[in-house]
């Protein structure tokens, strides 16, 4: 592991308070391919963490593994406080899941689904959380009022995407796993979609964890980024944080005497002392561009699948 790449494990979690998630050499194999090769990261209630890494990195594994879904080939895992693997009906109704797809419930109609899922949380509501979710209230939230009576066989893309977010909170979750949430999402529904997670956020404290292949998204909705790559948590911060850890060069634009110049340069700052003290006040439109979480991204990505091999 190069000096650029955080250590995996370097997360703090907030003294005093218990982590919502810790997570530490989570294992997992498939048969001899191992996909998880000792995971360490933890999350604090409301905070957002987004997952980022390649395909088949392993990221709907270790969701999968911390829904109870999966049970793990080994490490230790805490969500809420319990092992996922020994969790009860009570530790389920604080959870939050939306899948990458639900392929069921066509014939039932949009209200109809959410009113009978939420019923099952009735059980759990509690003075300072009431569950379920007023329907109505939660088809505002996410977008689905005027749908409310449709088929669920009858929804467009983004409109069953919204219902499989509405059925990850219909239980007012503490904790909400989203693998993949917004993909076929329009520009609309996803800023939609962002506001959703602030409130949920913001109102009631839920923390999140998704993933997205989307750097933009991840960007604006993390407090933290997690990068899985080759099987470990290889970066962790925020965009800014990782940019930071990579020692990219930065892009300096700007106009002279009518022409556009592009220069990359490590240095920026006396890149432009340097242009300035040349040309002076001929030089016009000046913008200096760090390296963006994308190209970050591939670079984290590329040097840890180098040294993995
Ligand atoms: N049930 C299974 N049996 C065997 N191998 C599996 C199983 N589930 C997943 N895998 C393999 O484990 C690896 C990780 O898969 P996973 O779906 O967790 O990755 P991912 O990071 O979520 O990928 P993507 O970005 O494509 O959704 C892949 O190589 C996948 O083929």
């Amino acid at each position: 592991m190069t000096g650029s790449v955080m250590a995996a494990g370097s997360v703090v979690d907030t003294p005093g308070a218990d982590p919502v998630i810790d997570v530490r050499d989570l294992r997992m194999r498939y048969g001899d391919k191992e996909v998880l090769a000792g995971v360490d990261f933890s999350a604090r209630a409301g905070e957002v963490v987004v997952l980022l890494g390649p395909n088949g990195a392993g990221k709907t594994t270790t969701i999968e593994i911390l829904e109870g879904f999966r049970a793990r080939s080994g490490g230790h895992a805490r969500v809420l406080g319990v092992d996922p693997a020994a969790g009860d009906e009570r530790w389920r109704a604080r959870l939050g899941v939306v899948l990458q797809s639900w392929r069921d419930h066509s014939k039932w109609r949009v209200r109809e689904l959410l009113t009978h899922l939420g019923s099952y949380y009735e059980a759990y509501s509690t003075a300072e959380k009431r569950r379920p979710w007023v329907v109505d209230e939660l088809l505002e939230v996410v977008g689905l009022t005027a749908a409310a009576g449709t088929a669920i066989g009858r929804l467009s893309g983004g409109q069953r995407r919204r219902l499989d977010v509405a059925i990850g909170i219909v239980g007012r979750p503490d904790l909400l796993f989203l693998d993949e949430p917004t993909v076929g999402f329009d520009p609309e529904a996803r800023r939609d979609f962002h506001d959703l997670i602030h409130r949920l956020t913001d109102v009631d404290s839920t923390t999140v964890l998704l993933t997205t292949h989307d750097l933009d998204e991840a960007e604006k909705l993390a407090d933290r980024i997690l990068i899985l790559a080759t099987g470990r948590i290889v970066a962790s911060g925020s965009a800014d944080e990782l940019s930071r850890q990579v020692a990219g060069e930065s892009e300096v634009r700007w106009t002279r005497d009518g022409r556009r110049f592009v220069h990359s340069a490590a240095d920026a700052t006396s890149f432009v002392r340097e242009l300035f003290g040349q040309h002076g006040e001929a030089i016009g439109d000046l913008e200096v561009r760090r390296a963006g979480l994308e190209e970050t991204y591939m670079r984290l990505v590329r040097e840890a699948e180098g040294e993995g091999r």
